[in-house]
């Protein structure tokens, strides 16, 4: 018996003016895998992500996450079928608590109506409580609830990385978009991070795409690689076939890049 992919992506494309940023891209992802999204600078990775969540609706193709289709829907209705991202530069409320910028992603999902908040019933107060004891959990997989009281801003980049992925994954994902998590931070960072995501990806159940520069860091951790190269799909496949494949070489020729094995 063969299951339907999490997500699929039926040649999906975006044109912006004469540019085509995306063509014809396909995508078919399991409930569970780690995949790489990968492709030299303004190969369409994060153009990709913006496709997936609703920043851009696509000008071609079908995006479907659980067979439900996903073009046209805002922003906050993808997060709430299952699908979160953090960017490529971290977007995180800088003058908030750190246990507040995990509240607030929790509260796009809360149940209590507007009714029961402005009249402070009973049902506001234990929502609230729960939500809370919930973000704190979040933070201490992150090892940032000591943190909890700091405001964002003052926490180290590679902390506020941290709570960037606790704050999307408290919207309860069932699909994780990461764009560039380890960027900027240094090689002991990074490799933590690595252990931390594939910590989560298992604790929560987790699918994940993955776009990262470091291509010793990709081909660690994914089981399946897509690349992209000016809009298109050149190559996908696991680490092996991808960083042997001539497309990829060539789209990376002339990018410093290390396909040693990880
Ligand atoms: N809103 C937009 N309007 C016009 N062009 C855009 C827009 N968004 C993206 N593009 C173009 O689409 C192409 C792909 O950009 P994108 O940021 O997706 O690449 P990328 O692979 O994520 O690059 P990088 O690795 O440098 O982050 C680029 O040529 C970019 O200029």
């Amino acid at each position: 018996m063969t299951t339907a992919p999490l997500l699929r992506v039926s040649g999906a494309g975006i044109q912006f003016g004469g540019l085509k940023a995306v063509s014809d891209v396909h995508m078919e992802v399991n409930e569970g895998e780690l995949i790489g999204l990968i492709g030299p600078n303004g190969a369409g990775k994060t153009t990709c992500f913006n496709l997936l969540t609703g920043v851009y609706m696509p000008t071609e193709g079908e995006i479907s996450l659980e067979g439900q289709r996903l073009n046209g829907l805002a922003p906050f209705k993808i997060t709430r079928k299952g699908i979160s991202r953090t960017f490529q530069n971290i977007r995180l409320f800088k003058e908030l608590s750190v246990l507040d910028n995990v509240k607030v992603a929790y509260h796009s999902l809360a149940r209590h109506s507007m009714f029961s908040s402005i009249f402070r019933l009973p049902s506001h107060f234990k929502e609230e409580r729960e939500m809370e004891q919930k973000a704190i959990e979040f933070l201490s997989v992150f090892d940032l609830d000591g943190l909890k009281d700091e405001t964002a801003k003052n926490l180290p980049y590679g902390q506020q990385r941290r709570l960037e992925i606790a704050r999307a994954l408290a919207a309860e994902p069932k699909l994780l978009l990461l764009d560039e998590p380890a960027a900027g931070m240094n090689p002991q960072e990074t490799m933590e991070l690595m252990d931390l995501i594939a910590f989560i990806r298992e604790k929560f159940d987790l699918t994940i795409i993955l776009i990262e520069h470091d291509m010793q860091l990709v081909m660690g951790i994914c089981e399946r690689i897509y690349v992209l190269d000016h809009g298109q799909l050149i190559a996908e496949g696991d680490p092996n076939f991808v960083r042997n494949h001539p497309k990829v070489i060539e789209a990376y020729l002339g990018e410093e890049v290390d396909t040693d094995d990880a």
